[in-house]
Protein backbone atom coordinates (compact mmCIF):
# COMPACT_ATOMS: atom_id res chain seq x y z
CA UNK A 1 0.00 0.00 0.00
CA UNK A 2 1.38 3.64 -0.77
CA UNK A 3 2.68 5.35 1.69
CA UNK A 4 0.28 8.13 2.73
CA UNK A 5 1.58 11.82 1.86
CA UNK A 6 1.28 15.04 3.37
CA UNK A 7 -1.58 16.11 1.16
CA UNK A 8 -4.08 13.04 2.66
CA UNK A 9 -3.68 14.34 6.09
CA UNK A 10 -6.57 16.97 7.43
CA UNK A 11 -6.96 18.16 10.87
CA UNK A 12 -9.60 20.62 12.14
CA UNK A 13 -8.19 23.30 14.54
CA UNK A 14 -10.85 23.95 17.33
CA UNK A 15 -11.28 27.41 17.35
CA UNK A 16 -13.15 30.21 16.47
CA UNK A 17 -10.63 33.07 17.10
CA UNK A 18 -9.50 34.11 14.01
CA UNK A 19 -6.21 35.66 15.44
CA UNK A 20 -5.58 31.66 16.71
CA UNK A 21 -6.43 30.46 13.41
CA UNK A 22 -3.99 32.45 11.87
CA UNK A 23 -1.02 30.95 14.20
CA UNK A 24 -2.06 27.97 13.93
CA UNK A 25 -2.13 27.63 9.98
CA UNK A 26 1.31 29.47 9.87
CA UNK A 27 3.08 27.48 12.35
CA UNK A 28 1.44 24.25 10.89
CA UNK A 29 2.14 24.66 7.33
CA UNK A 30 5.80 23.42 7.03
CA UNK A 31 3.40 19.63 8.03
CA UNK A 32 2.05 20.24 4.36
CA UNK A 33 -1.64 18.88 5.89
CA UNK A 34 -4.58 20.28 5.17
CA UNK A 35 -5.54 22.67 7.93
CA UNK A 36 -9.59 22.87 8.27
CA UNK A 37 -11.18 25.64 10.43
CA UNK A 38 -13.81 24.52 12.66
CA UNK A 39 -16.33 26.96 11.15
CA UNK A 40 -15.65 25.84 7.95
CA UNK A 41 -17.93 22.68 9.50
CA UNK A 42 -20.54 25.60 11.26
CA UNK A 43 -19.51 24.10 14.70
CA UNK A 44 -20.75 26.02 17.28
CA UNK A 45 -18.27 26.83 19.99
CA UNK A 46 -17.42 24.05 22.43
CA UNK A 47 -18.23 24.81 26.42
CA UNK A 48 -15.41 25.26 28.56
CA UNK A 49 -16.39 25.05 32.07
CA UNK A 50 -13.53 23.72 33.63
CA UNK A 51 -11.42 25.33 35.65
CA UNK A 52 -8.01 23.85 34.16
CA UNK A 53 -6.50 24.69 30.29
CA UNK A 54 -6.07 20.80 30.04
CA UNK A 55 -9.98 19.62 30.45
CA UNK A 56 -11.12 22.79 28.38
CA UNK A 57 -8.15 22.06 25.34
CA UNK A 58 -9.77 18.47 25.50
CA UNK A 59 -13.37 19.23 25.73
CA UNK A 60 -12.49 21.35 22.57
CA UNK A 61 -10.72 18.90 20.57
CA UNK A 62 -12.60 16.06 21.36
CA UNK A 63 -16.13 18.34 20.24
CA UNK A 64 -14.77 19.46 16.94
CA UNK A 65 -13.00 15.86 15.98
CA UNK A 66 -16.42 14.55 16.70
CA UNK A 67 -18.76 16.48 14.74
CA UNK A 68 -16.26 16.36 12.03
CA UNK A 69 -14.67 12.94 12.40
CA UNK A 70 -11.32 14.81 11.72
CA UNK A 71 -8.27 14.78 13.78
CA UNK A 72 -8.11 17.61 15.69
CA UNK A 73 -5.92 20.24 17.37
CA UNK A 74 -6.82 22.31 20.16
CA UNK A 75 -4.95 25.50 22.06
CA UNK A 76 -6.52 26.79 25.56
CA UNK A 77 -4.86 29.51 26.14
CA UNK A 78 -4.52 32.24 28.74
CA UNK A 79 -2.58 35.15 30.79
CA UNK A 80 -1.66 34.55 34.37
CA UNK A 81 -1.03 37.80 36.33
CA UNK A 82 1.23 37.19 39.16
CA UNK A 83 -0.50 39.97 41.19
CA UNK A 84 -3.98 38.74 40.20
CA UNK A 85 -2.90 35.08 41.78
CA UNK A 86 -2.50 33.92 38.36
CA UNK A 87 -5.94 35.51 36.82
CA UNK A 88 -7.77 36.06 34.20
CA UNK A 89 -6.13 32.50 33.35
CA UNK A 90 -8.64 30.01 32.06
CA UNK A 91 -11.13 32.76 32.22
CA UNK A 92 -8.86 35.23 29.73
CA UNK A 93 -11.50 35.26 27.27
CA UNK A 94 -14.52 36.36 29.34
CA UNK A 95 -12.75 38.69 32.23
CA UNK A 96 -15.11 41.75 31.26
CA UNK A 97 -18.32 41.22 31.42
CA UNK A 98 -19.48 39.88 28.39
CA UNK A 99 -19.77 42.47 25.06
CA UNK A 100 -21.67 41.67 21.75
CA UNK A 101 -20.53 42.50 18.54
CA UNK A 102 -16.65 42.13 17.40
CA UNK A 103 -14.44 40.07 18.96
CA UNK A 104 -12.17 43.25 19.08
CA UNK A 105 -14.29 45.10 21.54
CA UNK A 106 -14.34 42.09 23.98
CA UNK A 107 -10.80 42.13 24.02
CA UNK A 108 -10.72 45.40 24.37
CA UNK A 109 -12.96 45.51 27.57
CA UNK A 110 -10.52 42.86 28.66
CA UNK A 111 -7.89 45.16 28.75
CA UNK A 112 -9.43 48.19 30.08
CA UNK A 113 -10.66 45.54 33.49
CA UNK A 114 -6.62 44.16 33.57
CA UNK A 115 -5.21 47.70 33.35
CA UNK A 116 -7.84 48.78 36.22
CA UNK A 117 -7.27 45.80 38.20
CA UNK A 118 -3.39 46.48 37.84
CA UNK A 119 -3.50 50.24 39.20
CA UNK A 120 -0.89 50.83 41.99
CA UNK A 121 1.02 47.21 41.52
CA UNK A 122 4.24 47.47 41.26
CA UNK A 123 5.23 43.28 40.70
CA UNK A 124 3.61 43.39 37.19
CA UNK A 125 4.66 39.91 35.99
CA UNK A 126 2.60 37.41 33.70
CA UNK A 127 2.40 34.68 32.11
CA UNK A 128 0.95 33.93 28.75
CA UNK A 129 0.15 29.95 28.79
CA UNK A 130 -1.26 27.51 26.12
CA UNK A 131 -1.83 24.27 26.68
CA UNK A 132 -2.39 22.02 23.45
CA UNK A 133 -4.02 19.29 22.42
CA UNK A 134 -3.90 16.62 19.33
CA UNK A 135 -6.95 13.96 18.69
CA UNK A 136 -6.42 11.22 16.33
CA UNK A 137 -10.41 10.90 16.78
CA UNK A 138 -12.67 12.01 19.43
CA UNK A 139 -12.43 8.83 21.43
CA UNK A 140 -8.49 8.71 21.09
CA UNK A 141 -7.42 7.22 24.84
CA UNK A 142 -3.91 8.90 23.63
CA UNK A 143 -4.33 12.39 23.29
CA UNK A 144 -0.77 14.88 22.28
CA UNK A 145 -1.00 17.02 25.39
CA UNK A 146 1.88 20.14 24.97
CA UNK A 147 2.51 23.43 26.95
CA UNK A 148 4.40 26.57 26.28
CA UNK A 149 4.76 29.37 27.94
CA UNK A 150 5.94 33.24 27.62
CA UNK A 151 6.58 35.61 30.47
CA UNK A 152 6.71 39.21 30.31
CA UNK A 153 5.37 42.12 32.21
CA UNK A 154 2.48 43.45 31.92
CA UNK A 155 2.70 47.68 31.09
CA UNK A 156 0.89 50.51 31.70
CA UNK A 157 -0.64 51.54 28.73
CA UNK A 158 -1.72 49.47 25.40
CA UNK A 159 0.76 49.86 22.67
CA UNK A 160 1.25 48.22 19.20
CA UNK A 161 -1.54 46.99 16.69
CA UNK A 162 -0.77 42.97 15.89
CA UNK A 163 -2.18 40.04 17.31
CA UNK A 164 -4.60 40.27 19.23
CA UNK A 165 -6.44 39.64 22.97
CA UNK A 166 -3.87 40.80 25.06
CA UNK A 167 -1.07 41.52 23.45
CA UNK A 168 -1.04 45.41 23.35
CA UNK A 169 -0.67 45.38 27.36
CA UNK A 170 2.36 42.17 27.55
CA UNK A 171 5.81 44.51 27.68
CA UNK A 172 8.76 41.82 26.64
CA UNK A 173 12.47 41.66 28.02
CA UNK A 174 13.21 44.59 25.65
CA UNK A 175 10.57 46.47 26.09
CA UNK A 176 8.24 46.49 23.16
CA UNK A 177 4.33 44.75 23.59
CA UNK A 178 3.56 41.43 21.87
CA UNK A 179 1.65 43.69 19.37
CA UNK A 180 4.60 45.40 18.08
CA UNK A 181 6.67 42.27 17.01
CA UNK A 182 5.23 40.58 13.67
CA UNK A 183 3.10 37.70 13.20
CA UNK A 184 6.60 36.06 12.33
CA UNK A 185 8.40 36.54 15.33
CA UNK A 186 5.15 36.59 18.09
CA UNK A 187 4.80 32.51 16.40
CA UNK A 188 8.41 31.97 17.04
CA UNK A 189 8.57 33.20 21.05
CA UNK A 190 5.21 32.95 21.90
CA UNK A 191 2.89 30.26 24.13
CA UNK A 192 1.48 28.90 21.42
CA UNK A 193 4.55 28.78 19.21
CA UNK A 194 6.51 26.95 21.60
CA UNK A 195 3.48 24.65 22.05
CA UNK A 196 3.61 23.87 18.79
CA UNK A 197 7.50 23.23 18.80
CA UNK A 198 7.10 20.91 21.23
CA UNK A 199 3.72 18.97 19.42
CA UNK A 200 5.26 18.88 15.64
CA UNK A 201 7.97 16.01 16.62
CA UNK A 202 5.36 14.03 18.27
CA UNK A 203 3.04 14.12 15.16
CA UNK A 204 5.84 12.40 13.55
CA UNK A 205 6.61 10.41 15.72
CA UNK A 206 3.08 9.17 17.54
CA UNK A 207 1.17 9.93 14.12
CA UNK A 208 3.62 9.47 11.41
CA UNK A 209 3.01 12.71 9.89
CA UNK A 210 6.49 14.84 8.88
CA UNK A 211 7.27 17.65 6.94
CA UNK A 212 8.20 17.23 3.19
CA UNK A 213 12.05 17.94 3.11
CA UNK A 214 12.00 21.16 0.71
CA UNK A 215 9.18 22.77 3.29
CA UNK A 216 11.57 22.36 6.23
CA UNK A 217 12.33 25.76 7.19
CA UNK A 218 16.20 25.82 8.03
CA UNK A 219 17.67 24.35 10.99
CA UNK A 220 14.26 22.53 11.61
CA UNK A 221 15.38 18.99 12.86
CA UNK A 222 12.98 16.06 13.71
CA UNK A 223 14.36 14.30 16.29
CA UNK A 224 13.65 10.46 15.39
CA UNK A 225 13.67 7.85 18.44
CA UNK A 226 16.95 5.62 18.65
CA UNK A 227 15.29 2.20 19.67
CA UNK A 228 17.99 -0.15 21.08
CA UNK A 229 17.83 -3.39 18.74
CA UNK A 230 19.76 -5.54 20.56
CA UNK A 231 21.43 -6.04 24.14
CA UNK A 232 20.14 -4.47 27.49
CA UNK A 233 17.24 -2.31 26.90
CA UNK A 234 15.43 -4.05 24.45
CA UNK A 235 11.70 -4.47 25.47
CA UNK A 236 10.00 -7.79 24.19
CA UNK A 237 6.74 -8.34 24.21
CA UNK A 238 5.30 -10.44 27.04
CA UNK A 239 4.14 -13.49 26.32
CA UNK A 240 0.72 -14.48 25.21
CA UNK A 241 -0.93 -16.46 27.54
CA UNK A 242 -4.50 -17.94 26.39
CA UNK A 243 -6.75 -15.88 23.92
CA UNK A 244 -7.58 -12.56 25.05
CA UNK A 245 -7.72 -9.83 22.39
CA UNK A 246 -5.87 -6.25 22.73
CA UNK A 247 -7.91 -3.98 24.73
CA UNK A 248 -10.25 -7.35 26.60
CA UNK A 249 -7.91 -6.93 29.67
CA UNK A 250 -5.46 -9.84 30.93
CA UNK A 251 -6.09 -13.54 29.70
CA UNK A 252 -5.55 -15.96 32.69
CA UNK A 253 -4.26 -19.58 31.42
O1 LIG B 1 -11.58 28.89 22.58
P1 LIG B 1 -11.22 29.37 21.20
O2 LIG B 1 -12.34 29.24 20.23
O3 LIG B 1 -9.93 28.78 20.70
O4 LIG B 1 -10.92 30.96 21.27
P2 LIG B 1 -10.76 31.82 22.60
O5 LIG B 1 -10.31 33.17 22.25
O6 LIG B 1 -12.01 31.70 23.43
O7 LIG B 1 -9.57 31.09 23.29
P3 LIG B 1 -9.41 30.56 24.78
O8 LIG B 1 -10.69 30.04 25.29
O9 LIG B 1 -8.21 29.67 24.77
O10 LIG B 1 -9.08 31.90 25.57
C1 LIG B 1 -7.84 32.47 25.33
C2 LIG B 1 -7.87 33.95 25.65
O11 LIG B 1 -6.62 34.28 26.25
C3 LIG B 1 -6.07 35.42 25.65
N1 LIG B 1 -4.92 35.01 24.83
C4 LIG B 1 -4.51 33.74 24.54
N2 LIG B 1 -3.44 33.75 23.73
C5 LIG B 1 -3.18 35.05 23.50
C6 LIG B 1 -2.21 35.70 22.72
O12 LIG B 1 -1.33 35.05 21.99
N3 LIG B 1 -2.21 37.03 22.71
C7 LIG B 1 -3.11 37.73 23.43
N4 LIG B 1 -4.07 37.20 24.17
C8 LIG B 1 -4.12 35.85 24.21
C9 LIG B 1 -7.16 36.00 24.76
O13 LIG B 1 -7.96 36.86 25.53
C10 LIG B 1 -7.98 34.77 24.37
O14 LIG B 1 -9.30 35.08 24.01
MG1 LIG C 1 -12.52 29.90 24.26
Amino acid sequence: MAAPTSATWRIVLASGNPGKLAELSALLAPLGCQVQAQGEFHLAEAEEPHPTFIENALAKARHASFHTGLPALADDSGLCVEALGGLPGVRSARFAPQVEGPRAEQDAANNRLLLQQMEGQTLRLARFVSIMVALRHAADPEPLIVRGELIGQIGHAAQGQGGFGYDPLFVLADGRTLAQCDAQEKNRISHRGQALQTLLPLLRTHWGWMAASSERPQGWAIPTPTLPTSGEGVISPPPRRGGGRDGDGPAFP
